[in-house]
C-alpha cells in the first residue's frame, strides 16, 4: 500500500494541498460524551503529519449507524471538539454541520495550510452506505471533489464497500494513512504465523454481520470461544431456548453446520455454561444467573456467568496466540461487566506469559480501557472489530484491496 510519503511525491508535496482523510471516529458516547476516545487519539498522528507538512486536512467519519439522513444524537461535533483538544488547541479545528454541498465547501475553501475541517457524518447522506455504484459512487465524485488526495486512515471501516472507504479511493490519488499501515502490520503477522494453540474469542451485538466469519476461523484458529450477544444463536441451534436474548434466527440452521464442521475438524467451539439473564435490558433491572440450556422464556441473556468465566480462562490458559472481539455481556452497566472483565484479565495473564494477545472493536477496546487496563497489557489493541476479523478471515477487504491499486 502507498505512503504518506508516496502521496506526497505524487502530488509535488502536501503544503498548500487538499487531502481528505477517512479516519474511523465512530467511539462510544454518552449522550455527547465520549466515553472512549481511543479512536479519535488514533487518528491523530496522520492528521498531525499531514498539517505538519502544510497539507489542509478534510476528515470524514461516520459515527453509528443512522439511515441516511441526519439525526442530532449522531452528530460528529463532540468528536470533532475532541480532536480541536487533542491537537492541542493550535491548529484551526473547523466543524461543519453538512458532509458535501455549498457550506462543506466554503469552508474548505476558506482553509489555510495546516488547517483542519471536520464534515458531518458520512452516514446522513445515503450515498454513503448506498448498495447501488451509481448512487454510491456519485456521493464518492462530490466528497472527491473537495480534495487533490485521499488518505485511508480509518482502519475500522476498511472492510466496508462504502462511498468513504472505496469509491472515493478510484477517484483520487491515495495512499493508507499511518494507523492504517500499522494495523495491517500486526494484523499479517497474526494471519500469516499465528503461535499454536491460537484461540479466538467472539462476542459482542454485530451478531448478524460477525457470525458469518466463523466459516473461515474454524479453518485458522484451534480454538473458538462464544460470548455476548453471539451466544443465543448458537444455543438455539442446540436446541435450547433463549428467551428474549438477541438471536439470529434466519442463522440457527447455519450455526448447526459450522458447529458440525468444527466438530469434524477438531476444532473446539467452546459456548457458555451459565448466563446473566435480566428482564430487561437496563443496569437496574434484576438479574440472576442460570444454566445455559435453561433460559426463562421471559428474560434475555446479558452476560456470561461465572462458571463460563472459570471455563473461558482454562480454556485459554495455553494459548499462544489470542484474538479477542466482542465484549462478553452488557458491560457498559455494571450487572453485566463482570464477564468481560474475566475475559481481560484471562487476556492480561496470556500476555504476561509471552503470548500475543490482540483486542479489536470500538467497544471491546473502549471495555479493557473502562477495566483500567493499560496498552502493554496486551500485544496490540486494535480499533477495528469487524475489520481485524474480516482480515484474519483471510479475506480480501475493499478498503485495502482499492488502496493496492
Ligand atoms: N448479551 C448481549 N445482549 C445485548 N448486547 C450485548 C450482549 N453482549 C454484548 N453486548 C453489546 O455488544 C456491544 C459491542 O458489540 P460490537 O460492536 O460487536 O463490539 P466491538 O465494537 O468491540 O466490535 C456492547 O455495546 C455491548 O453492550
Ligand atoms: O465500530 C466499528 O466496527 P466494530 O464494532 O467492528 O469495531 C466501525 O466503526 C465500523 O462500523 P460499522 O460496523 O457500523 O460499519
Amino acid at each position: 500500500m502507498r505512503t504518506l510519503s508516496d502521496l506526497a511525491e505524487q502530488l509535488g508535496g502536501l503544503a498548500g494541498k487538499t487531502i481528505l482523510v477517512r479516519s474511523d471516529l465512530n467511539v462510544p458516547l454518552a449522550g455527547t460524551t465520549i466515553t472512549d476516545d481511543g479512536r479519535v487519539r488514533a487518528s491523530v498522528p496522520t492528521i498531525r503529519h499531514l498539517t505538519d507538512a502544510g497539507a489542509r486536512v478534510v476528515v470524514v467519519a461516520h459515527l453509528g449507524r443512522p439511515k441516511g439522513a441526519p439525526e442530532a444524537r449522531y452528530s460528529l461535533a463532540p468528536v470533532a471538539d475532541r480532536l480541536r483538544e487533542l491537537l492541542g488547541n493550535i491548529t484551526p479545528v473547523t466543524f461543519v454541520e453538512e458532509t458535501v454541498g455549498e457550506r462543506a465547501t466554503e469552508a474548505v475553501e476558506a482553509m489555510s495550510d495546516g488547517d483542519v475541517v471536520v464534515l458531518e457524518n458520512l452516514r446522513f447522506t445515503p450515498g454513503e452506505t448506498a448498495k447501488d455504484d451509481d448512487e454510491r459512487g456519485k456521493f464518492a465524485q462530490q466528497l472527491a471533489e473537495l480534495a487533490d488526495g485521499y488518505v485511508s486512515d480509518g482502519f475500522g471501516v476498511v472492510h466496508r464497500a462504502q462511498a468513504s472507504v472505496y469509491d472515493v479511493a478510484r477517484a483520487l490519488p491515495h495512499a493508507a494513512g499511518m494507523l492504517v499501515h500499522a494495523e495491517v502490520e500486526v494484523m499479517r503477522a497474526l494471519r500469516e504465523q499465528p503461535r499454536r494453540p491460537y484461540a479466538v474469542i467472539l462476542g459482542g451485538a454485530k451478531v448478524s454481520d460477525k457470525l458469518g466469519v466463523i466459516e473461515s476461523l474454524i479453518t485458522v484458529a484451534d480454538r473458538l470461544l462464544v460470548g455476548g450477544g453471539m451466544v443465543f444463536t448458537f444455543l438455539k441451534a442446540q436446541g435450547y431456548e433463549v428467551g428474549t436474548s438477541l438471536l439470529e434466527e434466519d442463522q440457527v440452521e447455519t450455526v448447526r453446520g459450522y458447529l458440525q464442521t468444527a466438530a469434524q475438524r477438531g476444532v473446539e467451539i467452546v459456548l457458555p455454561v451459565d448466563i446473566v439473564v435480566a428482564a430487561s435490558f437496563s443496569a437496574d433491572a434484576e438479574h440472576q444467573v442460570v444454566a445455559a440450556d435453561a433460559i426463562p422464556a421471559h428474560l434475555m441473556g446479558l452476560d456470561i456467568g461465572p462458571a463460563s468465566e472459570e471455563l473461558f480462562a482454562e480454556k485459554l490458559a495455553d494459548t499462544q496466540t489470542v484474538f479477542w472481539n466482542g465484549p462478553m455481556g452488557a458491560f457498559e452497566m455494571e450487572p453485566f461487566a463482570s464477564g468481560t472483565k474475566a475475559v481481560a484479565e484471562a487476556l492480561v495473564k496470556r500476555t504476561k506469559a509471552g503470548a500475543l494477545t490482540v483486542v479489536g472493536g470500538g467497544d471491546s477496546a473502549a471495555a479493557v480501557r473502562a477495566f483500567g487496563h493499560a496498552d502493554e497489557d496486551f500485544g496490540h489493541i486494535s480499533t477495528g472489530g469487524g475489520a481485524s476479523l474480516e482480515y484474519l478471515e483471510g479475506k480480501e477487504l475493499p478498503g485495502l484491496q482499492v488502496l493496492e491499486d
